[in-house]
């Protein structure tokens, strides 16, 4: 399962907008058909490598696109199928079935699947789950298959999680990504997806995570400059202890642990929490850390509040969240919330829609950016911006990897710079680092060298 990088993502409703601005531009809707069905026809080529395709095709432009790929894949001399749901519903599929001049079965008359399978049957007009008998048809076919802009069955906005009976082994997404390709559960029936340029401009769309970025140090920087990171440690020393130490692999030139009598890394200062007050003052201080092994209660409360009223950069992990949520959005300040599943919903209770809209309705709420975490990690900032990080690495799924992120958050947030960009890169970060470890990872071998 992969996605390709710093690529655009589109709702429905969007990819639409973007769609109709592009024929208010002057291309047709005939034309954007032609290029997605030539792109489909290209990726089933090279899939099916000489042996015969079955395509099937839906009512909508979905099918149209399924008809389009047909006709030149016929051209090109492939042995091509096709079998149809129904008759053409819109004049565009009716065009392009017209002009694929082989025979059209019925798709519950096909018997067995072939060796590729084009799922050209629903994309993002998909409007209810997919009738039970034609799933039923659908899940006795077997070959590799190729879905058409989305896999058919699933909602292509992520709210809802139907799941398609065909698996994807390879999605073409059509001018854009669909959040259906980056959230779970659908994302996992998505297989490698692969995004078709039709022409559609979408600038100003959510995107995948870019390449992690190399962070090698200007000629000028020196430790401060580099930024430097104030953790305060809560009781559960190994958490914090993983943050410091993750804010120093991840950039940081100086990272101060509050709080604790040791620390992971030599290069740590740690520092009893007498003077934490007094450390917030400091004008080097670019981030501040609070969060990583410090449950709820009257101490962490200080310490949000202390921060807060420092007006310094902050990362608020777990508890540290709760405590800030009832006056972070007072004042204007770079903030990164990185909340997991269950921290979220309890702090955010009643959010609703798919993962990305409640993502951004926390930034909107909290005036920071939240890191919806989990294997579908959604970044949102309160300006509307967002990046989804899926998959992610598998083998992030132990404990302290949260700890370690917090961390890294700290050390981009304290370089200066946008918190949204700070925390892309924190979470590009963290994947790279696991996916290099790999089985076994522990969170401990994210910030040994
Ligand atoms: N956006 C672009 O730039 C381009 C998109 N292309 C392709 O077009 C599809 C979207 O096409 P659209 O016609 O809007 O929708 P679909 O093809 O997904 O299908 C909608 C039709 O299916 C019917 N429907 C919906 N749900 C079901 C269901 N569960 N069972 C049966 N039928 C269903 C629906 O009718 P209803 O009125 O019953 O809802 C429609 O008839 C996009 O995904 C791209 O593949 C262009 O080709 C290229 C440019
Ligand atoms: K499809």
């Amino acid at each position: 399962m992969s996605v390709p990088a710093d690529a655009p993502v589109l709702t429905a409703d969007a990819m639409r907008a973007a769609e109709a601005a592009c024929v208010a531009a002057g291309t047709t809707l005939a034309e954007l058909m032609e290029r997605a069905g030539a792109a489909v026809a290209d990726t089933a080529w090279r899939m099916a490598a000489g042996a015969p395709i079955l395509i099937l095709c839906g009512p909508g432009n979905n099918g149209g696109d399924g008809y389009v790929a047909a006709r030149r894949l016929a051209e090109r001399g492939a042995a091509v199928r096709v079998a149809a749901l129904t008759d053409p519903a819109t004049e565009l599929a009716r065009a392009a079935r017209a002009a694929w001049t082989g025979a059209v079965e019925a798709i519950d008359a096909v018997p067995s699947g072939a060796p590729l399978i084009v799922d050209a049957l629903f994309g993002v007009g998909l409007s209810r789950p997919i009738a039970d008998d034609l799933a039923a048809v659908l899940r006795r076919l077997s070959g590799r298959v190729l879905a058409v802009d989305v896999p058919s069955g699933i909602d292509s906005d992520g709210g809802a999680d139907w799941m398609p009976p065909l698996v994807a082994d390879v999605t073409l997404a059509l001018g854009a990504l669909k959040p259906a390709h980056v959230l779970l559960p659908t994302a996992r029936s998505c297989g490698r997806v692969l995004l078709a340029p039709i022409g559609i401009s979408a600038d100003r769309a959510m995107r995948t995570l870019p390449r992690a970025p190399s962070q090698v140090p200007g000629p000028a920087m020196h430790k401060f400059s580099r930024g430097m990171v104030l953790v305060f440690g809560g009781p559960m020393r190994g958490a914090a202890g993983l943050a410091a130490a993750a804010a120093l692999r991840a950039g940081a030139g100086y990272v101060v642990l509050d709080g604790s009598e040791s620390a992971t890394l030599l290069a740590i200062i740690a520092e009893s929490d007498e003077k934490f007050g007094e450390r917030l003052g400091d004008p080097r201080v670019g981030a501040v850390v609070i969060g990583p092994g410090f449950p709820a209660g009257e101490e962490l409360l200080f310490a949000v509040e202390a921060a807060l009223d420092s007006g310094k950069p902050l990362v608020l992990d777990a508890a540290a969240i709760d405590a800030a949520l009832p006056r972070l959005s007072e004042t204007p300040r770079k903030a990164i919330l990185t909340p997991h599943e269950g921290e979220f919903a309890r702090a955010f209770p009643g959010a609703y829609g798919s993962k990305i809209d409640r993502a951004k309705a926390a930034a909107t709420r909290t005036q920071a950016v939240v890191v919806y975490k989990g294997a579908d990690t959604i970044i949102a900032a309160p300006d509307g911006r967002v990046a989804a990080a899926w998959p992610g690495s598998p083998w992030l799924a132990t404990a302290g990897t949260g700890d370690v992120l917090a961390g890294a958050c700290g050390a981009m947030l304290a370089r200066g710079g946008d918190a949204f960009d700070a925390a892309v890169a924190a979470v590009g970060w963290h994947i790279a680092r696991a996916a290099h470890i790999g089985p076994g990872l522990v969170a401990d071998d994210l910030i040994r060298d």
